[in-house]
């Protein structure tokens, strides 16, 4: 059985071999959110299919590429498309891509989601920079060996969400004019939704918003020492005592409306993360 290492390689020396500059910041995009990677110029786009060890997307709203160019003049590299758990992914296939954007240079990763919103002071539309997360999956994509060469055995979670980066977030929202909410994601396994109590539950946890993606990613990264941005599209609200109905194509809609403010501001960041 190839090591992560040994498979994360194989990956990079495969992407390396199509393009010119390396990424310094990567971009995972959520449910809905996508079309950011149309805004890189001189793209270099690979299927997931073509590269080592890449799992292959197999959600509606998740294209499965991988996109390098430039945004704002600084080379960064975009998952179009997303691995989740509930596809049936192991927790390290879905954090692998984190492995190869730390492998290809990247020290930046801008993670993003769609999610349900159960702070009552947010509404369907809103982002959210997300400032901690719980991680409710019962799962941890750091078990088993641990390669050392990756991260610490025991890595610390003190500030996975990198403060730097939550107050440039803010300010540049603040500067663009877009009213940012913050707060703390808990991440499911899904694919079921939530109950209402289950909701009720998470709420009284701490939780402010709830979706299926992200924890993964963010525990691989911070093994890795990278720094951390989370930002999340709020599809819906996701409150248990008058819980409505919801269906995945609600999310991707939802969350492809706010495309243009999502753009925006993502853009922005990069372009005062990269110096
Ligand atoms: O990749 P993300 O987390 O944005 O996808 C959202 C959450 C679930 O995977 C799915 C539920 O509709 O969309
Ligand atoms: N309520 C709810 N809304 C979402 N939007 C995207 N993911 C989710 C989720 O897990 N729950």
């Amino acid at each position: 059985m190839e090591d992560v290492l040994t498979k994360r390689n194989a990956a990079v020396k495969k992407i390396e071999g199509l393009i010119e500059k390396t990424p310094k910041t990567g971009l995972i995009l959520g449910s809905g959110l996508g079309e950011l990677a149309d805004e890189i110029q001189h793209p270099v786009t690979i299927d997931y299919t073509d590269i080592p060890h890449f799992p292959e997307s197999t959600v509606e709203g998740h294209a499965g590429k991988l996109v390098i160019g430039e945004l704002h003049g600084e080379t960064v590299v975009a998952m179009r498309g997303r691995f989740h758990y509930y596809e049936g992914y192991s927790m390290q296939e879905v954090t692998f891509p984190v492995r190869v954007m730390k492998g290809l240079g990247v020290e930046n990763v801008i993670i993003t989601n769609a999610c349900g919103g159960m702070n009552e002071n947010f509404q369907a539309g809103d982002l959210m920079i997300v400032d901690d997360h719980l991680n409710m999956t019962g799962e941890n994509p750091l078990i088993g060996p641990n390669e050392k060469e990756l991260g610490a055995r025991f890595p610390d979670m003190s500030q996975a969400y990198t403060p730097a980066f939550l107050s440039l977030a803010k300010a540049k929202a603040s500067k663009l004019g877009i009213n940012i909410q913050q707060g703390v994601y808990a991440g499911i396994t899904g694919p079921s939704y939530m109950t209402p109590a289950e909701l009720i539950m998470l709420r009284k946890l701490g939780a402010d918003t709830v979706g299926m993606s992200t924890v993964p990613e963010v525990i691989v990264a911070n093994h890795m020492q990278m720094n951390v941005l989370g930002i999340s599209c709020i599809t819906d609200m996701a409150i248990g005592e008058e819980l409505e109905p919801l269906s995945h194509e609600q999310v991707v809609e939802v969350a492809a409306q706010t495309k243009p403010t999502f753009i925006k501001l993502v853009k922005e960041i990069v372009a005062s993360l990269e110096k």
